[in-house]
């Protein structure tokens, strides 16, 4: 039995989280799920965008299927996304991208680095802290190496070390528990490692990478599999584990059913790997590319289906795939 804790949030969140929610139920109807609110309607309703019950809930639960927050450039405003990652110490972002011919998986420091959240304004400045500690590094380090030996056994290290002495820092960790692990290294500027990931996908395995440079390369490397409505994330902490799509709230499209569920649903395809149910996990997946196959598909893939439309799509794949295996006698 596992507590689930679910926070659609802000603009698309409320439309694919549902999707996601009822492919989570189909494997799991005994689990107990509890949703909670927050974020920035939250915020502008009750001025309070994550209150301490909320924050309770989620540190109580086991998982937490997370939709997306509107966060706005106001400095009076906080990212709730950011203050539950930390508040939760959900060090490792996962960001899995794959397809024929490349199989990648971007490991980003999730709580420190440029979002530290240390900031200040003086008269004619205003200042952000980018802290990059050795505990931080290190423990990501290893959680990359660790995903390394059960793939490839190969870690491309994503940094600015040449201008950022914060990055050689997280460099040469990176590079001490590569070799404890026994993992072979790359070592990659950012700004060329974003290029090349799109121009030669193949060449990537595990990448680790600080938490905006990780936050960058996801979202670049969405244009590998189509789009910003295809990546899933999870991320993990010591006890808990978040799952959200890579995408956020979406205001331009939200409310129009355009939204594509792919990245929540893989969300749940995580979830199930990380809770050790791997070939529910692949049931999912296979699911999603014969609801692509079918044509049934968001504008975004070019197809004119809606968010619901495509969400029934999986379900009744995984559906007929239950009955095509009969009954569990
Ligand atoms: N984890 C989170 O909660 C995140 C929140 N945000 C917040 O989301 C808001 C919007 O940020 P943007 O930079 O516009 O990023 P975004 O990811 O929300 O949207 C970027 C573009 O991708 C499209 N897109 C995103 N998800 C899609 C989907 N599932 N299906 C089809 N098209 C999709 C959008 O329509 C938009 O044109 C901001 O307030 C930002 O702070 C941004 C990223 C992550
Ligand atoms: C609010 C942002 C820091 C979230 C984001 O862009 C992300 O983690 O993808």
């Amino acid at each position: 039995m596992k507590r689930v804790v679910v926070a659609p949030g802000d603009g698309i969140g409320p439309e694919v989280i549902p999707s996601a929610l009822e492919v989570l139920r189909f494997f799991h109807p005994e689990w107990e799920y509890i949703p909670v609110y927050l974020g920035y309607e939250c915020w502008k309703r009750t001025g309070d965008a994550l209150s301490q019950r909320t924050l309770e809930t989620l540190k109580k639960a086991d998982l937490i299927l997370f939709g997306a927050i509107t966060t706005p450039p106001d400095p009076k405003y906080h990212s709730v996304v950011l203050r539950i990652r930390k508040e939760l110490d959900l060090y490792a972002n996962l960001r899995p991208v794959f397809g024929e011919g490349f199989d990648i998986l971007i490991v980003r420091e999730n709580t420190e680095g440029l979002y530290s959240g240390i900031e200040w304004q003086e008269k004619d400045r205003a200042c952000t802290l980018r802290v990059v500690s050795e505990a931080g590094s290190r423990r990501i380090a290893r959680f990359a190496c660790g995903c390394a030996k059960r793939r490839r056994r190969h870690l491309t290290i994503g940094n600015k070390a040449n201008v950022l002495k914060s990055d050689s820092y997280f460099l040469d960790i990176c590079m001490e528990e590569a070799e404890k692990a026994g993992i072979s290294i790359d070592k990659k500027y950012i700004d060329s490692l974003v290029l090349d990931v799109l121009q030669h996908p193949g060449r990537y395995d595990v990448i680790v990478t600080t938490n905006i440079f990780g936050d960058i390369l996801s979202d670049a490397a969405a244009f590998l599999e189509g789009g910003l409505g295809m990546l899933p994330s999870a991320n993990i902490g010591r006890h808990q584990a978040l799952f959200e799509p890579v995408h956020g709230s979406a205001p331009d499209i939200a409310g129009k059913g355009l939204a594509n569920p792919i990245a929540a649903i893989r969300c749940v395809s995580l979830l199930l790997k990380y809770v050790g149910e791997k070939p529910s996990a692949i049931e999912v997946e296979k699911a999603i590319q014969k609801t692509i196959a079918d044509g049934i598909k968001t504008p975004d893939l070019g197809g004119t289906a809606t968010t619901e439309e495509v969400g029934r799509a999986v379900l009744s794949h995984l559906a007929s795939s239950k009955k095509a295996e009969g009954p569990d006698l």
